[in-house]
């Protein structure tokens, strides 16, 4: 697999109101209730688009108890049933309504303490190899979902309630917040398979540690953009199977605020405009990450960033026109020739 290969357009229906009758729920035996696709699911779709049921802000059981409490007194009848009828990994704890809550709600956001539940992507189980991802989108104030591959209809779709870890702590985090055993495609791969997968997800987490390290972005540029290179590599060999995912949206992020720190316009372009492709199939066209990255696209100068250093220093227009994909690629990474 080409670690180049330009994401397909996505065929999201950003502006347009999810078709309701994409998915049908249906109860599986261990799991509980799950959503089923009716019909073909084309990459980058916008399956739902959900205002919370309610949303609340970490603090202390007790209080969040509360808060829902008085929240769901609130709320229409029809709306209350969707919220009790959620799965409760914590029964028999002292706080019923929290317990219900932390299994099932999803954050406003990446940084936010705020969380909200929904009637329907409360339905939606997990797979550490899923089909879709959700998203909060702040301008529309409502939880997004999107498929990040083509879904064909009879399957069922799947989120990661993870990140991208080796299977052994996936499986301890999936038990102690949610109660299950991880019995999903990936999980259930050959043992020497498993390994290898497990191995390329313990090095997607030191590399993504590598590339957060700010001292290392103003001190050593190359080793952190070889980082981003060496990462496209694994995320593509473990992950990629036709879709997206947000992993590479971020990674490529990274790449812009290592090349425009250092005054590259002409290579942040490019890495804005990739990781602007890959949040229009995650996220929409409609999200403002996905705005943010299009602007920088446009005008890489735009990031707070840039100015910072001058090493690297070129213009936009400096992005090189007449090379074939492996020079080009060689190029946008800084590859240095043997
Ligand atoms: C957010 S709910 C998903 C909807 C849930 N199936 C229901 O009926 O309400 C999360 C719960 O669904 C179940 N679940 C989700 N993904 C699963 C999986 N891959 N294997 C087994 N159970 C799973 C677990 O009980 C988990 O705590």
């Amino acid at each position: 697999m080409s670690t180049t290969a330009a994401l397909p357009t996505p065929a999201g229906v950003s502006g347009k109101e999810p078709d309701p009758q994409l998915h049908r729920i249906e109860t599986i035996p261990g799991i509980g209730r799950a959503l089923i696709v009716c019909t073909p699911i084309p990459l980058g779709t916008r399956i739902l688009c959900e205002k919370p049921l309610f949303t609340t802000t970490s603090t202390s059981y007790k209080v969040m108890n509360a808060d829902i409490t008085k929240k769901l007194r609130a709320l229409p009848v029809e709306s209350q049933r969707q919220f009790l009828s959620l799965h409760n990994n914590f029964t028999g704890t002292l706080y019923p309504f929290t317990g219900t809550f932390i299994t099932n709600a999803l954050p406003c956001g990446p940084d936010s303490d705020t969380a909200g539940v929904y009637a329907t992507i409360c339905l939606i189980n997990h797979s550490c190899s899923p089909n879709a991802h959700t998203n909060w989108n702040n301008a529309l104030q409502k939880e997004t979902l999107h498929a990040t591959r083509p879904i064909v209809p009879g399957e069922q779709i799947t989120i990661c309630y993870t990140q991208t870890w080796p299977s052994y702590d996936r499986r301890a985090y999936l038990k102690h917040q949610f109660g299950f055993d991880c019995a999903c495609t990936l999980c259930q791969l050959p043992a020497v398979l498993l390994k290898r997968s497990d191995a390329r997800r313990s090095e997607i987490v030191s590399l993504d540690k590598l590339i957060g390290d700010a001292n290392l972005l103003m001190s050593n540029p190359q080793e952190a953009l070889a980082a981003c290179h060496k990462l496209l590599i694994v995320v593509n060999e473990e992950l990629w199977d036709g879709g997206s995912t947000p992993l590479l949206a971020r990674l490529y992020y990274d790449a812009v605020q290592i090349t425009i720190t250092h005054g590259d316009q002409a290579r942040a372009s490019v890495f804005a405009q990739r990781a602007y492709e890959a949040r229009v199939v995650c996220d929409g066209e409609d999200s403002p990450e996905t705005e943010r990255m299009k602007g920088f696209a446009r005008d890489p100068s735009s990031h707070k960033n840039f100015g910072s250093s001058k090493k690297w220093k070129s213009k936009k227009a400096q992005v090189p026109k007449d090379l074939g994909d492996e020079e080009f690629e060689a190029w946008l990474w800084r590859v240095e020739k043997r």
